[in-house]
């Protein structure tokens, strides 16, 4: 049998104060009836994605979209079809939300998406949502009281959200003690920290959750912590992704986009490449690899969840 290729397009509509997202139910009489979803629909032919979700949004809500950005491509194999879910992020939208086919429609707080049954393909869409655009890692600093402050101005002045704790060169005891430090400035902000270390130091330091080298990645039969915290990893082809995925990694990093100091020896993958890979990828993947902030619509136009970098935000 060959499978019907289905486009979709759907919408991560999100409050003004960011914490919250519109779902929709999907009518019990049609396919996945009973389940939550993102508003949208397939795409009428020659339509491109935000025409299409221009359209259904109307024809679903009522509501006539501002402003949106890509969020996240999904391939998914449904047993009947092939899908693409095609994911924009909306950040301004006219009209009042209801449901205009007799759905029920909802506003959801972040966190309880979770609790929210949805379609098989659907897990990587509620992991962008939560996603920032801009992910750090922590410059290489010898001196404490230096890292901490260059850790605040990321966190105040760059709205930083989402920090991944790199100290190479640290044992494990120093690393410790910086991990707790960096875990109380990222509580005061509201951001994120994932340490990049053996996943056992989950049980000693309480951060948000771990990153995986790539060498820890590859050594994995399955996911070494708890769904409740955050798994990423570093990826440099397809390989890595299909093992990061493999042990459900809820996001990874795909490096390098370009040349850098750090790692002048290894040939950059460009664009084209990193598109591809992406596209490819059913998890939000950051760009790494000579990226700065202003890369990151850029990015995501090509399909990424954003942008990760040390030097553009370590100062
Ligand atoms: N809108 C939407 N569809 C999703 C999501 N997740 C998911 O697997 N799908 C699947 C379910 C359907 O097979 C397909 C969307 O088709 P649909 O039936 O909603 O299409 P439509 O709104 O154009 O409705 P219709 O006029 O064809 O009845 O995508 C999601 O979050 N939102
Ligand atoms: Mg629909």
């Amino acid at each position: 049998m060959v499978k019907r290729r289905v486009h979709v397009a759907a919408a991560a509509i999100i409050s003004n104060d960011g914490r919250e997202v519109l779902l929709a139910r999907r009518p019990s009489n049609v396919d996945h009836g009973g389940l939550w979803e993102f508003p949208g629909g397939k795409l009428a032919p020659y339509e491109t994605g935000l025409e299409g979700l221009k359209r259904e949004l109307h024809e679903e809500l009522g509501v006539e979209i501002q402003r949106a950005q890509p969020l996240i491509r999904i391939h998914h194999e449904y047993p009947d079809k092939h899908i693409l879910l095609d994911v924009w992020q909306v950040h301004e939208f006219t009209g009042e939300p209801f449901g205009r086919e007799g759905q029920a429609v909802r506003w959801v707080p972040m966190k309880e998406l979770v609790n929210y049954p949805f379609p098989a393909a659907n897990l990587p869409i509620l992991r962008a949502v939560m996603l920032p655009t801009e992910y750090l890692i922590t410059g290489e600093e010898q001196d404490e009281a230096r890292f901490d402050a260059c850790l605040a101005r990321a966190l105040t002045e760059d709205s930083v959200r989402l920090v991944q704790l790199r100290a190479k060169g640290l044992d494990e005891a120093a690393y410790l003690a910086r991990a707790e430090r960096a875990l109380a400035l990222c509580r005061e902000h509201g951001a994120r920290l994932l340490l990049n270390a053996d996943p056992e130091l989950l049980d000693r330091v309480d951060a948000d959750g771990i990153h995986l080298t790539s060498e820890r990645l590859g050594a994995l039969e399955r996911r070494p912590i708890t769904e409740d915290k955050w798994l990423s990893a570093s990826t440099h082809d397809c390989q890595q992704l299909t093992q990061a995925a493999r042990i459900g990694c809820d996001f990874v990093t795909l490096s390098p986009l370009r040349t850098t100091p750090s790692h002048p020896e290894v040939a950059p993958m460009g664009w084209h490449d990193f598109q591809q890979m992406v596209e490819r990828a059913a998890m939000p993947v950051f760009a790494l690899g000579g990226m700065t902030r202003f890369d990151a619509n850029h990015a995501r136009a090509v399909g990424a969840q954003g942008i990760a970098s040390i030097r553009d935000f370590w100062k």
